[in-house]
Protein backbone atom coordinates (compact mmCIF):
# COMPACT_ATOMS: atom_id res chain seq x y z
CA UNK A 1 0.00 0.00 0.00
CA UNK A 2 1.62 2.90 -1.09
CA UNK A 3 1.75 6.22 1.13
CA UNK A 4 -1.29 9.03 1.10
CA UNK A 5 0.41 11.24 3.69
CA UNK A 6 1.35 13.95 1.24
CA UNK A 7 -2.44 13.97 -0.07
CA UNK A 8 -3.69 14.20 3.34
CA UNK A 9 -1.09 16.70 4.22
CA UNK A 10 -2.75 18.66 1.48
CA UNK A 11 -5.91 17.37 2.34
CA UNK A 12 -5.87 19.40 5.48
CA UNK A 13 -3.79 22.52 3.96
CA UNK A 14 -6.66 22.66 1.75
CA UNK A 15 -9.70 22.78 4.50
CA UNK A 16 -7.48 25.55 6.55
CA UNK A 17 -7.59 27.53 3.68
CA UNK A 18 -10.85 27.71 3.03
CA UNK A 19 -11.81 24.62 0.63
CA UNK A 20 -15.07 23.24 1.79
CA UNK A 21 -14.84 18.98 1.12
CA UNK A 22 -17.94 17.58 1.39
CA UNK A 23 -18.36 13.47 1.28
CA UNK A 24 -15.16 12.68 -1.02
CA UNK A 25 -11.21 12.08 -0.45
CA UNK A 26 -8.65 11.50 -3.12
CA UNK A 27 -7.86 8.10 -3.64
CA UNK A 28 -5.11 6.21 -5.48
CA UNK A 29 -7.30 4.30 -8.56
CA UNK A 30 -5.63 1.83 -10.64
CA UNK A 31 -4.29 3.56 -14.15
CA UNK A 32 -5.95 6.29 -13.37
CA UNK A 33 -3.60 7.94 -10.77
CA UNK A 34 -5.30 9.75 -7.83
CA UNK A 35 -9.04 10.03 -7.96
CA UNK A 36 -12.33 11.51 -5.75
CA UNK A 37 -14.17 8.54 -4.33
CA UNK A 38 -17.24 8.60 -1.93
CA UNK A 39 -16.46 8.58 1.77
CA UNK A 40 -20.62 8.24 2.36
CA UNK A 41 -23.70 7.82 0.40
CA UNK A 42 -23.32 11.07 -1.55
CA UNK A 43 -27.03 12.51 -3.19
CA UNK A 44 -27.20 14.10 -6.35
CA UNK A 45 -27.26 17.72 -6.10
CA UNK A 46 -24.78 18.14 -3.13
CA UNK A 47 -21.90 20.25 -3.29
CA UNK A 48 -18.75 17.94 -3.18
CA UNK A 49 -16.28 20.64 -3.18
CA UNK A 50 -16.08 24.50 -2.94
CA UNK A 51 -12.56 26.20 -3.77
CA UNK A 52 -12.64 30.19 -2.93
CA UNK A 53 -11.27 32.22 -5.28
CA UNK A 54 -8.16 33.35 -3.72
CA UNK A 55 -7.11 29.97 -4.26
CA UNK A 56 -6.94 29.98 -7.76
CA UNK A 57 -3.45 30.42 -9.94
CA UNK A 58 -4.82 32.53 -12.83
CA UNK A 59 -2.32 34.74 -14.72
CA UNK A 60 -4.09 37.69 -12.49
CA UNK A 61 -2.74 35.87 -9.40
CA UNK A 62 0.53 37.32 -7.19
CA UNK A 63 2.45 33.37 -7.85
CA UNK A 64 2.38 34.72 -12.27
CA UNK A 65 2.23 38.48 -12.24
CA UNK A 66 5.67 38.70 -10.16
CA UNK A 67 7.46 37.17 -13.32
CA UNK A 68 6.07 40.27 -15.37
CA UNK A 69 5.72 37.32 -18.18
CA UNK A 70 4.90 38.93 -21.83
CA UNK A 71 0.86 39.39 -21.97
CA UNK A 72 1.25 38.70 -25.86
CA UNK A 73 2.08 34.83 -24.52
CA UNK A 74 -1.13 32.92 -24.55
CA UNK A 75 -2.37 32.05 -20.57
CA UNK A 76 -1.45 28.78 -20.77
CA UNK A 77 2.46 29.06 -21.41
CA UNK A 78 2.48 31.94 -19.00
CA UNK A 79 1.04 29.60 -16.60
CA UNK A 80 3.50 26.87 -16.72
CA UNK A 81 6.33 29.93 -16.98
CA UNK A 82 5.38 31.15 -14.05
CA UNK A 83 5.14 27.36 -12.27
CA UNK A 84 8.41 26.85 -13.82
CA UNK A 85 10.38 29.85 -12.35
CA UNK A 86 8.76 29.51 -9.32
CA UNK A 87 9.70 25.49 -9.04
CA UNK A 88 12.56 26.11 -6.65
CA UNK A 89 11.51 28.78 -4.24
CA UNK A 90 7.79 27.40 -3.37
CA UNK A 91 6.51 28.56 -0.35
CA UNK A 92 4.47 26.17 2.04
CA UNK A 93 1.25 26.40 -0.11
CA UNK A 94 2.59 25.35 -3.40
CA UNK A 95 5.13 22.86 -1.85
CA UNK A 96 2.14 20.90 -0.26
CA UNK A 97 -0.27 21.10 -3.31
CA UNK A 98 2.74 20.10 -5.94
CA UNK A 99 3.88 17.03 -4.04
CA UNK A 100 0.20 15.89 -4.81
CA UNK A 101 0.70 16.40 -8.76
CA UNK A 102 1.73 13.87 -11.25
CA UNK A 103 5.21 13.52 -11.94
CA UNK A 104 6.91 13.88 -15.24
CA UNK A 105 7.16 10.14 -15.56
CA UNK A 106 3.35 9.92 -15.44
CA UNK A 107 2.79 12.24 -18.59
CA UNK A 108 4.48 9.45 -20.57
CA UNK A 109 1.18 8.30 -22.29
CA UNK A 110 0.82 11.82 -23.76
CA UNK A 111 1.38 11.76 -27.42
CA UNK A 112 3.31 15.24 -27.25
CA UNK A 113 5.81 13.03 -25.48
CA UNK A 114 5.96 10.05 -28.21
CA UNK A 115 8.65 9.87 -30.82
CA UNK A 116 7.88 10.93 -34.01
CA UNK A 117 7.29 7.30 -35.70
CA UNK A 118 4.52 6.53 -32.94
CA UNK A 119 2.91 9.80 -33.42
CA UNK A 120 2.63 8.64 -37.24
CA UNK A 121 0.81 6.48 -36.22
CA UNK A 122 -2.42 8.25 -34.22
CA UNK A 123 -5.76 8.29 -35.98
CA UNK A 124 -6.56 10.45 -37.74
CA UNK A 125 -8.33 13.01 -35.61
CA UNK A 126 -5.64 12.34 -32.70
CA UNK A 127 -2.85 13.35 -35.25
CA UNK A 128 -4.86 16.98 -36.27
CA UNK A 129 -5.25 17.85 -32.49
CA UNK A 130 -1.90 16.80 -31.53
CA UNK A 131 -0.23 18.67 -34.64
CA UNK A 132 -2.63 21.70 -32.98
CA UNK A 133 -1.08 21.70 -29.33
CA UNK A 134 2.52 21.59 -31.12
CA UNK A 135 1.67 24.83 -32.81
CA UNK A 136 0.10 26.02 -29.56
CA UNK A 137 3.28 24.84 -27.12
CA UNK A 138 5.78 26.22 -30.08
CA UNK A 139 3.81 29.30 -30.11
CA UNK A 140 4.45 29.74 -26.52
CA UNK A 141 8.01 28.57 -26.02
CA UNK A 142 8.83 31.01 -28.67
CA UNK A 143 7.23 34.08 -26.93
CA UNK A 144 8.97 32.94 -23.69
CA UNK A 145 12.04 32.79 -25.54
CA UNK A 146 13.81 34.92 -23.53
CA UNK A 147 12.38 34.17 -20.53
CA UNK A 148 12.71 30.43 -19.76
CA UNK A 149 16.33 29.50 -19.75
CA UNK A 150 17.93 26.42 -21.66
CA UNK A 151 18.42 24.57 -18.70
CA UNK A 152 14.94 24.84 -17.83
CA UNK A 153 12.65 24.05 -21.02
CA UNK A 154 12.02 20.65 -19.77
CA UNK A 155 10.84 21.44 -16.85
CA UNK A 156 8.80 24.31 -18.56
CA UNK A 157 7.47 21.17 -20.64
CA UNK A 158 6.61 19.14 -17.55
CA UNK A 159 4.41 22.24 -16.15
CA UNK A 160 2.81 22.61 -19.54
CA UNK A 161 1.48 19.47 -19.98
CA UNK A 162 0.45 19.93 -15.84
CA UNK A 163 -1.48 23.00 -16.58
CA UNK A 164 -2.93 21.42 -20.17
CA UNK A 165 -4.38 18.69 -17.97
CA UNK A 166 -5.21 20.08 -14.56
CA UNK A 167 -7.12 23.81 -15.81
CA UNK A 168 -10.82 24.20 -15.43
CA UNK A 169 -12.64 27.32 -17.55
CA UNK A 170 -12.27 30.18 -15.48
CA UNK A 171 -12.87 34.02 -16.34
CA UNK A 172 -11.03 36.05 -14.33
CA UNK A 173 -13.28 38.29 -12.75
CA UNK A 174 -12.37 42.14 -14.44
CA UNK A 175 -11.27 44.92 -11.90
CA UNK A 176 -13.24 48.02 -11.03
CA UNK A 177 -11.93 50.69 -13.36
CA UNK A 178 -12.95 54.38 -13.61
CA UNK A 179 -11.38 55.09 -16.93
CA UNK A 180 -9.80 53.57 -19.82
CA UNK A 181 -10.04 50.99 -22.20
CA UNK A 182 -11.74 47.64 -21.34
CA UNK A 183 -9.16 44.58 -21.60
CA UNK A 184 -9.89 42.24 -24.16
CA UNK A 185 -12.21 39.34 -23.74
CA UNK A 186 -10.17 35.84 -23.11
CA UNK A 187 -11.11 33.68 -25.82
CA UNK A 188 -12.90 30.10 -23.99
CA UNK A 189 -9.34 28.30 -24.09
CA UNK A 190 -7.78 30.84 -22.48
CA UNK A 191 -10.04 31.37 -19.54
CA UNK A 192 -7.47 28.94 -17.34
CA UNK A 193 -7.28 28.42 -13.31
CA UNK A 194 -5.36 25.70 -11.29
CA UNK A 195 -7.80 25.14 -8.68
CA UNK A 196 -6.44 23.17 -5.90
CA UNK A 197 -8.03 19.85 -4.25
CA UNK A 198 -10.97 19.84 -7.40
CA UNK A 199 -8.17 19.38 -9.57
CA UNK A 200 -8.16 15.35 -8.09
CA UNK A 201 -11.36 15.22 -10.37
CA UNK A 202 -10.63 12.23 -12.87
CA UNK A 203 -12.52 11.99 -16.52
CA UNK A 204 -16.17 10.30 -17.22
CA UNK A 205 -17.89 10.92 -20.54
CA UNK A 206 -21.10 11.99 -17.88
CA UNK A 207 -20.08 13.63 -14.60
CA UNK A 208 -20.20 16.21 -12.35
CA UNK A 209 -20.17 19.88 -13.21
CA UNK A 210 -17.96 22.97 -12.03
CA UNK A 211 -19.38 26.01 -11.55
CA UNK A 212 -17.75 29.46 -11.03
CA UNK A 213 -18.59 32.98 -9.94
CA UNK A 214 -16.77 35.61 -8.94
CA UNK A 215 -15.66 34.83 -5.19
CA UNK A 216 -15.76 30.47 -5.89
CA UNK A 217 -15.68 27.64 -8.26
CA UNK A 218 -17.75 24.49 -6.81
CA UNK A 219 -18.12 20.92 -8.23
CA UNK A 220 -22.38 19.67 -7.86
CA UNK A 221 -22.35 16.06 -7.82
CA UNK A 222 -24.42 15.06 -10.76
CA UNK A 223 -26.48 11.90 -9.21
CA UNK A 224 -26.30 9.36 -6.60
CA UNK A 225 -23.60 7.27 -5.07
CA UNK A 226 -22.32 5.04 -3.67
CA UNK A 227 -19.92 4.70 -0.92
CA UNK A 228 -16.73 4.10 -2.21
CA UNK A 229 -17.53 4.76 -5.54
CA UNK A 230 -15.25 7.25 -7.77
CA UNK A 231 -16.42 10.39 -8.52
CA UNK A 232 -15.87 11.80 -11.53
CA UNK A 233 -16.29 15.57 -13.31
CA UNK A 234 -17.16 15.29 -17.07
CA UNK A 235 -13.94 17.81 -18.81
CA UNK A 236 -17.10 18.11 -22.20
CA UNK A 237 -18.07 15.94 -24.52
CA UNK A 238 -14.37 14.61 -25.87
CA UNK A 239 -14.33 11.61 -28.29
CA UNK A 240 -11.49 9.21 -26.79
CA UNK A 241 -9.33 10.57 -29.90
CA UNK A 242 -9.58 13.90 -28.13
CA UNK A 243 -8.79 12.52 -25.22
CA UNK A 244 -5.61 10.37 -25.73
CA UNK A 245 -4.13 13.40 -27.93
CA UNK A 246 -4.54 15.97 -25.13
CA UNK A 247 -4.01 13.84 -21.81
CA UNK A 248 -3.00 10.87 -22.94
CA UNK A 249 -5.63 8.47 -21.56
CA UNK A 250 -8.69 6.79 -23.37
CA UNK A 251 -12.25 5.82 -21.35
CA UNK A 252 -13.93 2.57 -22.15
CA UNK A 253 -17.34 3.97 -22.10
CA UNK A 254 -17.55 6.49 -23.83
CA UNK A 255 -21.15 7.56 -25.14
CA UNK A 256 -19.30 10.75 -27.40
CA UNK A 257 -16.86 8.51 -29.45
CA UNK A 258 -16.77 8.73 -32.58
CA UNK A 259 -13.94 7.24 -35.83
CA UNK A 260 -13.07 10.04 -38.16
CA UNK A 261 -13.19 8.22 -41.76
CA UNK A 262 -11.26 10.39 -43.74
CA UNK A 263 -7.95 8.60 -44.00
CA UNK A 264 -10.25 5.93 -45.28
CA UNK A 265 -12.55 7.98 -47.84
CA UNK A 266 -10.13 11.16 -49.09
CA UNK A 267 -7.91 8.86 -50.73
CA UNK A 268 -11.09 7.20 -52.89
CA UNK A 269 -12.05 10.95 -54.22
CA UNK A 270 -10.69 12.03 -58.05
CA UNK A 271 -10.04 15.84 -57.82
CA UNK A 272 -13.04 17.04 -59.71
CA UNK A 273 -14.79 14.96 -56.82
CA UNK A 274 -13.14 16.92 -54.08
CA UNK A 275 -13.82 20.04 -55.91
CA UNK A 276 -17.48 19.62 -55.71
CA UNK A 277 -17.72 18.25 -52.06
CA UNK A 278 -15.87 21.48 -51.36
CA UNK A 279 -18.21 23.37 -53.62
CA UNK A 280 -20.99 22.50 -51.35
CA UNK A 281 -19.01 22.35 -47.83
CA UNK A 282 -18.81 18.48 -47.45
CA UNK A 283 -15.10 17.54 -47.55
CA UNK A 284 -13.66 15.92 -45.33
CA UNK A 285 -14.34 15.58 -41.51
CA UNK A 286 -16.31 12.61 -42.40
CA UNK A 287 -17.65 10.62 -38.41
CA UNK A 288 -18.95 7.68 -37.92
CA UNK A 289 -19.98 7.91 -34.24
CA UNK A 290 -21.72 4.69 -31.73
CA UNK A 291 -24.80 4.90 -33.73
CA UNK A 292 -24.64 5.81 -37.25
CA UNK A 293 -22.33 7.82 -39.80
CA UNK A 294 -22.37 11.20 -40.14
CA UNK A 295 -24.47 13.11 -43.15
CA UNK A 296 -21.37 14.35 -44.51
CA UNK A 297 -20.45 10.37 -44.98
CA UNK A 298 -23.50 9.96 -46.75
CA UNK A 299 -22.90 12.45 -49.14
CA UNK A 300 -19.10 11.90 -50.10
CA UNK A 301 -20.29 8.05 -50.49
CA UNK A 302 -23.10 9.59 -53.17
CA UNK A 303 -20.75 11.53 -54.50
CA UNK A 304 -18.47 8.21 -54.76
CA UNK A 305 -21.02 6.12 -56.35
CA UNK A 306 -23.28 8.90 -58.63
CA UNK A 307 -23.45 10.79 -61.55
CA UNK A 308 -22.65 14.45 -60.67
CA UNK A 309 -26.16 15.94 -61.25
CA UNK A 310 -27.64 13.31 -58.73
CA UNK A 311 -24.97 13.67 -55.86
CA UNK A 312 -26.03 17.42 -56.38
CA UNK A 313 -29.56 17.22 -56.15
CA UNK A 314 -28.27 15.70 -52.65
CA UNK A 315 -25.88 17.50 -51.56
CA UNK A 316 -27.90 20.40 -52.13
CA UNK A 317 -30.58 19.20 -50.05
CA UNK A 318 -33.37 18.37 -52.66
CA UNK A 319 -33.02 14.71 -53.03
CA UNK A 320 -33.43 12.74 -50.08
CA UNK A 321 -31.57 9.83 -51.52
CA UNK A 322 -33.49 7.23 -50.31
CA UNK A 323 -33.54 5.24 -53.72
CA UNK A 324 -30.14 4.97 -53.63
CA UNK A 325 -29.53 3.72 -49.92
CA UNK A 326 -29.20 -0.09 -50.90
CA UNK A 327 -26.05 0.86 -52.85
CA UNK A 328 -24.87 3.69 -50.45
CA UNK A 329 -24.97 0.62 -47.63
CA UNK A 330 -23.03 -1.56 -49.81
CA UNK A 331 -20.06 0.88 -50.19
CA UNK A 332 -20.02 2.10 -46.89
CA UNK A 333 -19.60 -1.58 -46.03
CA UNK A 334 -16.62 -2.25 -48.29
CA UNK A 335 -14.93 1.01 -47.19
CA UNK A 336 -15.06 -0.13 -43.67
CA UNK A 337 -13.93 -3.50 -44.25
CA UNK A 338 -11.15 -2.10 -46.00
CA UNK A 339 -10.31 0.30 -43.67
CA UNK A 340 -10.52 -2.25 -40.94
CA UNK A 341 -8.02 -4.47 -42.73
CA UNK A 342 -5.48 -1.23 -42.69
CA UNK A 343 -6.06 -0.66 -39.20
CA UNK A 344 -5.29 -4.84 -38.62
CA UNK A 345 -2.16 -4.20 -40.36
CA UNK A 346 -0.95 -1.00 -38.28
CA UNK A 347 -2.06 -2.96 -35.01
CA UNK A 348 1.08 -5.49 -36.15
CA UNK A 349 3.47 -2.90 -37.02
CA UNK A 350 3.07 -0.76 -33.45
CA UNK A 351 3.05 -4.10 -32.00
CA UNK A 352 6.49 -4.77 -33.54
CA UNK A 353 8.17 -1.72 -32.73
CA UNK A 354 10.65 -2.81 -30.35
CA UNK A 355 12.14 0.87 -29.41
CA UNK A 356 9.24 2.61 -28.40
CA UNK A 357 7.62 2.71 -24.69
CA UNK A 358 5.60 0.04 -23.64
CA UNK A 359 2.40 2.11 -22.17
CA UNK A 360 2.95 4.41 -25.21
CA UNK A 361 2.34 1.35 -27.14
CA UNK A 362 -0.48 -0.24 -25.19
CA UNK A 363 -2.46 2.70 -25.57
CA UNK A 364 -2.00 3.54 -29.03
CA UNK A 365 -3.21 -0.33 -29.68
CA UNK A 366 -6.23 -0.02 -26.77
CA UNK A 367 -7.63 2.90 -28.96
CA UNK A 368 -7.30 1.06 -32.24
CA UNK A 369 -8.88 -1.95 -31.14
CA UNK A 370 -11.57 0.70 -29.89
CA UNK A 371 -12.00 2.08 -33.15
CA UNK A 372 -12.02 -1.82 -35.11
CA UNK A 373 -14.76 -2.36 -32.61
CA UNK A 374 -16.75 0.55 -33.52
CA UNK A 375 -16.23 -0.20 -37.59
CA UNK A 376 -17.45 -3.51 -37.10
CA UNK A 377 -20.34 -2.42 -35.85
CA UNK A 378 -21.54 -0.78 -38.46
CA UNK A 379 -19.41 -3.03 -41.52
CA UNK A 380 -23.02 -4.78 -41.39
CA UNK A 381 -25.07 -4.04 -44.56
CA UNK A 382 -28.23 -2.34 -43.90
CA UNK A 383 -26.65 -1.94 -40.61
C1 LIG B 1 -7.32 16.86 -13.33
S1 LIG B 1 -6.24 15.52 -13.35
C2 LIG B 1 -7.09 14.34 -12.39
C3 LIG B 1 -6.24 13.77 -11.27
C4 LIG B 1 -5.13 12.86 -11.74
N1 LIG B 1 -5.64 11.52 -12.03
C5 LIG B 1 -4.00 12.76 -10.72
O1 LIG B 1 -3.47 11.65 -10.54
O2 LIG B 1 -3.63 13.77 -10.15
C6 LIG B 1 -6.43 15.02 -15.01
C7 LIG B 1 -5.55 13.86 -15.43
O3 LIG B 1 -5.99 12.67 -14.81
C8 LIG B 1 -5.94 11.57 -15.69
N2 LIG B 1 -7.32 11.11 -15.93
C9 LIG B 1 -8.47 11.81 -15.80
N3 LIG B 1 -9.53 11.05 -16.03
C10 LIG B 1 -9.07 9.82 -16.31
C11 LIG B 1 -9.68 8.58 -16.65
N4 LIG B 1 -11.00 8.45 -16.72
N5 LIG B 1 -8.89 7.51 -16.89
C12 LIG B 1 -7.54 7.62 -16.82
N6 LIG B 1 -6.89 8.77 -16.51
C13 LIG B 1 -7.65 9.85 -16.25
C14 LIG B 1 -5.31 12.07 -16.96
O4 LIG B 1 -3.92 11.87 -16.87
C15 LIG B 1 -5.62 13.54 -16.91
O5 LIG B 1 -4.70 14.29 -17.64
Amino acid sequence: MTSMAEHEAFTAWSEEHGVEINGIAPAKLPGRGLGMVAQRPIKKGEILVSVPAKLLVTTASPLVRKYKLPSHCAPHGQLAAALTLSHDELDEGQKIWRATWPTRDDFQTTPLLWSAELQALLPEHAKQLLQKQKEKYRKDMGNLDNVIPQPKREVFLYYWLLVNSRCFYWVIPSPKRRRGPRPPKLAPDDCMALCPFADYFNHADHGCDFATNARKGWITCDRDYNEGEEVYVSYGNHNNDMLLAEYGFILEQNCWDEVMLDEAIMPRLSASQKELLEEYGFLGNYVLDNDQICHRSQAVLRVLLQPKGKSVRFLRGDDDGESEQGLVDELRVKVLREYKSTIEKRLETIMGMDGESMSQRVILTDRWKQILGLLEKRCVSGG
